[in-house]
């Protein structure tokens, strides 16, 4: 069950030199570039290679991260404020404790047999806003409910328009779950070329144990159109039915602006289109009138020889930063990678692998103390660095200064 902790960053940082004196220790090292390292240790070849895999020769992949490094904080001295920095965050007229969402992850349960359930909970329990994927392991219902209170975003592999029907059905799922918010991901109509995957024949959907197709295979417009089309039940052929909902979530570049439209009929809340990379696709959203954007490269998944996600994000905050909500991912490991992405001008960073590597390295514990620990890291890199809160009054570009530019 979840249980709902006081979220406060530096008590947690006191009450961990506490227990290290009474010899408790947190459930594997506070390092976060050592969680990939742990993680990969615990994994099969075919999770390692999944989630710590990228696009093509990995260049994507490897841009995110070096696009961190070239910036750097300046901290600022005796800029004297009572208390610690505020990390709250308004998105969708609603006041978030922190500036972090766990980004949609699919497939949980090949990382831990508790998947989702564990991720979702430990989410709530930090506080921390969980976006569920369609591609989860896990069905729309039990993930709300491991989510009990919490902030809840839903994500849409979104299916062809002569599959409307479907795509109502799960929104209406959704929304009757309590998910608020629409993040419809627009780089994925089809998996990326992962070499990873292939060297292990692996592909996230076609496993024996079907375990990426709950939302699919729990779906009753989905069941019936099934029944019509094969003359039995999903549960009767099961290899039929994981490569039909296959078919009906990545089914290649199928969808245009105007299908937008559709969406926001079907859908109460905000929607926000993750995957932007372009000045262009970013004012084209502002046009169709959707609520936020994902500047996203989806963590270098999909496509190779591309560029930084944060390297693109100064360009479209200046373009549209005014006229919709901007979130960030891909490349994120630590606190201070989240402060320079919001001092770029992103209102929210999603954290995918991260609290992933926690999942196998803890389960539930293990996510919370990935979330824990970037939170921790970002207050105190805020308070050293003289900034007062993680809102753009204080955390801006002024607090940045090129590398490059020092030399
Ligand atoms: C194993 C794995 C599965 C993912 N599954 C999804 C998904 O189902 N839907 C989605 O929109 N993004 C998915 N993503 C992309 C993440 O939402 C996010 O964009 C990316 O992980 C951010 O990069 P980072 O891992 O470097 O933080 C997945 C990422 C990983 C690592
Ligand atoms: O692997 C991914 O990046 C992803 O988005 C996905 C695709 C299919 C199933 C699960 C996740």
């Amino acid at each position: 069950m979840t249980k709902h902790v006081d979220p406060n960053p530096i008590e947690y940082e006191q009450l961990i030199y506490q227990k290290g004196l009474r010899y408790e220790r947190p459930p594997f090292t506070f390092q976060p570039q050592e969680w990939e390292r742990l993680a990969s240790e615990r994994m099969s070849a075919e999770s390692k290679g999944y989630v710590v895999g990228s696009a093509g020769t990995g260049e994507t992949a490897r841009k995110n991260r070096e696009a961190f490094a070239r910036w750097s904080i300046v901290p600022r001295r005796l800029v004297k404020y009572d208390g610690f920095p505020d990390l709250s965050v308004n998105v969708f007229g609603q006041k978030l404790p922190f500036p972090i969402a766990c980004a949609p992850v699919g497939v949980q349960r090949i990382f831990n047999p508790e998947g989702e359930i564990a991720t979702a909970a430990a989410a709530a329990e930090q506080s921390v806003p969980f976006i569920m994927s369609t591609a989860s392991s896990t069905s729309i219902e039990d993930v709300a409910k491991a989510n009990g209170n919490g902030v809840r975003w839903y994500q849409l592999y979104w299916p062809p328009n002569d599959h409307n029907d479907i795509t109502v059905s799960i929104l209406d799922r959704a929304q009757k779950a309590g998910f608020s918010a629409l993040f419809v991901t627009l780089d994925t109509y089809i998996l990326g070329w992962r070499p990873s995957d292939m060297d292990n024949g692996y592909n996230p959907f076609l496993r024996s144990d079907k375990i990426g197709v709950a939302i699919g295979l729990t779906d009753p417009v989905f069941r019936s159109h099934f029944k019509e089309k094969h003359g039995c039940e999903v549960d009767d052929d099961l290899e039929a039915a994981v490569a039909e909902w296959t078919r009906t979530v990545f089914p290649g570049m199928s969808h245009c602006w105007q299908d937008i439209k559709f969406l926001q009929q079907h859908w109460k809340g905000p929607i926000v289109l993750k995957g932007i990379q372009s000045v262009e696709d970013a004012k084209k959203c502002v046009e169709i009138g959707v609520q936020g954007i994902v500047v996203s490269n989806h963590g270098g998944r999909q496509s190779d020889g591309g560029n930084s996600s944060l390297g693109v994000l100064p360009r479209i905050v200046d373009a549209v930063g005014d006229k919709l909500e901007i979130f960030f991912d891909s490349g994120i490991r630590c606190g201070a990678d989240i402060a320079k992405a919001m001092a770029l001008g992103a209102k929210m960073c999603l954290i995918g692998r991260p609290y992933i590597y926690g999942l196998v390295l803890g389960g539930e514990e293990g996510t919370s103390h990935v979330l824990k620990s970037l939170l921790g890291d970002l207050e105190l890199t805020l308070h050293l660095a003289g900034i007062q809160s993680s809102s753009p009054n204080h955390l801006n570009r002024s607090v940045l200064i090129k590398e490059d530019d020092l030399f």
